[in-house]
């Protein structure tokens, strides 16, 4: 391509990440008071990357991919400040935040899709899913009906689906819960996304399921070099999955880096403490969930403690971590973390 591309002449972009947030702050307003659910996320994923994003529940982590595909509510919820850039197929920087509803309807449709952990919530119990994969095709990205029930036919066959033509005249109760899963991802992948943000989309899996669809999702990913966002609070995931880690604390990241690097070099006492939390080879749980020995809980949403908001929790908290807010800062280029004390406590 000439470094002249018609999407730099018309001076749309600068190149940069698939996706990048920057200081999101998406907050509800209850009748209990305010939740600053998301308060200072920033992270990017680039161009057929996979981002992990891993926390406790109730950190913030699903909440900071609806925001992204602004599916929340709108009388509660309330993104106050931040930014959320993503760059599309034509190179062009889009403001998803700026962006009207019938925009970010389209980049819904044609560049960023999101699975859940209940496939119920995304199919519809009424259609086929044949039928409903090959509505999604046809509006998708414009085919007419024969056309559009053979790439269904094709989609239930990629993400695994043997027989396709028999399941795809099954109702959605018809199938399992990994197989439901299974077809959720077909549908995500109707539009041919280049960004896919799975929740949890494991979650309500037995474990030898969940490796299937673990799987499935590395290998889809990676044949269509499609990026990918994978919201969990196993860590033992992460590194199945994921190229780099967003560790998220209390609606903030603190960590964010190379999977490998963040996994043997944690800086942040909290990610340190997550992954001395992992049990050794344990497999014996029935969900494969990683409980959390850690000192004390998640603090509460609508009065989270002054400085840093793991201090209560942290065993190297001095004044200055009540007090301030530590800023995420470059431990190594594509590495930060959020601790004042992350050099003093190398080694
Ligand atoms: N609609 C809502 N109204 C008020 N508070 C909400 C709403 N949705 C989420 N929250 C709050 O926002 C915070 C973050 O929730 P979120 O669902 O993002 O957590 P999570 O990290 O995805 O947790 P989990 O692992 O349990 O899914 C929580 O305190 C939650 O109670
Ligand atoms: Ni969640």
């Amino acid at each position: 391509m000439q470094p002249n591309s018609s999407a730099h002449a018309a001076g749309a972009t600068e190149p940069g990440p698939l996706l990048e947030v920057r200081d999101l702050r998406t907050h509800f307003f209850t009748e209990a008071g305010v939740v600053k659910a998301v308060n200072g996320v920033t992270l990017s994923v680039g161009e057929g990357e996979a981002l992990a994003i891993v926390g406790e529940s109730g950190s913030g982590k699903s909440v900071t991919g609806l925001t992204v595909m602004r599916l929340l509510e709108r009388t509660t919820a309330r993104v106050v400040g931040g930014s959320i850039t993503f760059r599309d197929r034509r190179g062009r920087a889009l403001d998803l935040l700026a962006m009207s509803d019938s925009q970010m309807q389209a980049v819904r449709g044609n560049e960023i899709a999101m699975i859940f952990q209940d496939p119920m919530s995304s199919l519809n119990p009424v259609f086929t899913v044949g039928e409903q994969i090959a509505e999604a095709v046809r509006v998708h990205l414009g085919k007419d009906r024969r056309t559009a029930w053979s790439a269904a036919i094709d989609l239930l066959s990629q993400v695994g689906i043997s027989d396709p033509e028999r399941r795809a005249a099954s109702f959605p109760h018809q199938l399992s819960g990994g197989m439901r899963q299974r077809v959720m991802i077909a549908l995500a992948l109707a539009c041919d996304p280049r960004l896919l943000i799975a929740d949890e989309p494991t979650t309500a899996l037995d474990v030898t399921i969940q490796a299937q669809i673990i799987e499935l999702l590395g290998r889809l990913q990676r044949e269509r070099r499609m990026a990918m966002i994978f919201v969990t609070h196993d860590l033992k995931l992460v590194g199945e999955v994921a190229d780099r880690v967003a560790v998220m604390y209390a609606s903030q990241v603190v960590e964010e880096g190379d999977v490998e690097e963040v996994l043997a070099r944690p800086r942040h006492p909290y990610t340190k403490a997550l992954i001395s939390c992992i049990p050794r080879r344990d497999y014996s749980s029935p969900q494969g969930r990683v409980l959390h020995p850690i000192p004390g809980t998640l603090p509460n949403p609508l009065s989270p403690p002054e400085g840093c908001r793991f201090n209560p929790r942290c065993a190297y908290a001095v004044d200055r971590c009540r007090t301030q807010d530590p800023p995420l800062e470059d431990v190594r280029p594509g590495h930060t973390t959020a601790c004042f004390r992350w050099k003093e406590l190398e080694g």
